[in-house]
């Protein structure tokens, strides 16, 4: 699919779609919840909808589903199937992992597209030392893993991405019997911690951490309540795009937003205000309208998803700004750091990368283009954030990419007044 955006303003109020992150968490949880799951507002993007397969190909159970909530039942982990596929999902594959050998059934963990390509960091050294046998396995997905997981302390080195301490705080939550403590060497993207300890709260397991060095997982202090009833919170990350757009191209208000959130990609906010955009918030609605940007200096290596879109941000600033935790870039749905370059490129906005640091230097026009996309999500929605400030429309290839996150996305730029053209091609 090729998305054409436009220049223009943009104006209007639009809904933020459902946290991805934590719909995908609902799901690992209702899997492992002996009872009843009812979760509310769950999100319906290629992502959500691989982490749902997964839960259902491990042992859960649908019981309704409207455009509302969706019901799931389940008794733990009990897999239907040898081979389970994570879609192009990488949290699913690092959540449902350490979970899938909770059984003692050999599987084979497949994913699709990009995921194939990403490295699975510790996935090797760790389910090892919790009793797994591996085989099948280079670093990368496919792997065949054999439980039952033999739940002990452990240590893991979490620098590389908090995605499989997630899985493993899931997994071993519901696999000890006796306390155990997870020593973390280091952390990078912390908040999707919290976010994963929120979730686990709602079910009963309460994890406690000394400051994210040690996490202590204590089974005397949990509780079960047969029904848990979850409500998904929306989603900073997709709704980070139209507060750009605001910013820079006329005004926006997101609704749906909860200005308390633990998302790691809240922090647009701070980066907004720090740039210099007009803010108000109500409720649970954001509102951003343009105003004069200056550069600003924003650490993303807690918050790595919002790279794309504020390098988009950067450009439309006056003067220079700086984006530290390029290393964070490397293992997502592209390499981002050379899917940011060539983005910032076609628009011809100078920058450079020194070390860790993106350095952009604004040029408020951008210049109309054509945008390979690499077929990631973050990369198209901010490829078509920025062709509003450019002076010709903008080609985006392999638009339909943002389907993993954020189905509506170019139906929410067209109600908001863009002009925005689809061709399948
Ligand atoms: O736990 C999560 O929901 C996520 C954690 C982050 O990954 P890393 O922890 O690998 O940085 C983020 O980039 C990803 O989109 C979602
Ligand atoms: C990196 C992302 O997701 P995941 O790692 O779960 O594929 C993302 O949504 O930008």
């Amino acid at each position: 699919m090729l998305a054409i955006v436009y220049p223009g303003k943009i104006s209007g109020k639009v809904a933020a779609p459902p946290s991805k992150s934590m719909t995908q968490r609902a799901y690992a949880a209702a899997l492992l919840h002996n009872g009843t799951t009812i979760i509310h507002n769950a999100g319906n993007s290629d992502d959500e909808q691989a982490a749902l397969n997964m839960a259902l190909a491990l042992g859960a159970e649908i019981v309704e589903r409207n455009d509302d909530r969706i019901i799931i039942k389940s008794s733990g982990v009990c897999p239907a199937e040898d081979i389970v596929n994570c879609g192009e999902s990488g949290l699913a594959a690092r959540l449902f992992t350490p979970i899938a050998v909770l059984s003692d059934k050999q599987l084979t963990i497949t994913g699709a597209g990009s995921l194939t390509a990403r490295r699975m960091h510790g996935f090797e050294e760790t389910l090892t030392a919790l009793g797994i046998v591996i085989s099948n396995f280079s670093g990368n997905l496919p792997i065949t893993v054999k439980g039952p997981i033999h739940p002990r302390p452990i240590s893991i080195d979490a620098g590389a991405g908090s995605q499989f301490l997630s899985g493993l705080l899931f997994a071993l939550s519901y696999a000890a019997t006796e306390p155990i403590v997870i020593k973390v060497e280091s952390l990078s993207s912390r908040p999707y911690i919290d976010l994963t300890l929120d979730v686990l709260k709602q079910f009963g397991r309460v994890v406690t951490h000394s400051n994210y060095k040690e996490f202590y997982i204590d089974p005397a202090q949990f509780s079960h309540t047969e029904t848990v009833e979850i409500n998904i919170e929306g989603d900073w990350s997709g709704a980070a795009n139209l507060l750009v757009a605001g910013a820079i191209a006329g005004s926006i208000t997101v609704s749906n937003l909860n200005i308390h959130s633990r998302q790691a990609d809240r922090a647009i906010l701070d980066v907004l205000r720090d740039a210099g955009a007009l803010i108000s918030t109500d409720g649970n609605e954001v509102s951003i309208a343009t105003a004069k940007l200056t550069g600003f200096g924003f650490d993303a290596t807690h918050s790595p998803d919002l790279f794309p879109i504020l390098s988009v941000l950067a450009s439309c600033c006056m003067g220079d700004s700086t984006i530290t935790g390029v290393h964070r870039l490397f293992n997502k749905e592209s390499n981002r750091a050379e899917s940011i370059s060539e983005l910032l490129q076609s628009f011809n906005v100078p920058f450079s990368i020194e070390d860790d640091v993106l350095c952009i230097e604004g040029v408020q026009q951008l210049q109309g283009t054509i945008i390979d996309s690499y077929n990631d999500h973050r990369i198209a929605m901010a490829g078509a954030i920025g062709a509003l400030c450019a002076n010709g429309p903008v080609d985006i290839s392999e638009a339909g990419s943002v389907n993993k996150s954020y189905p509506h996305f170019f139906n929410h730029l067209s109600l908001c007044g863009v002009k925005v053209e689809i061709k399948d091609n």
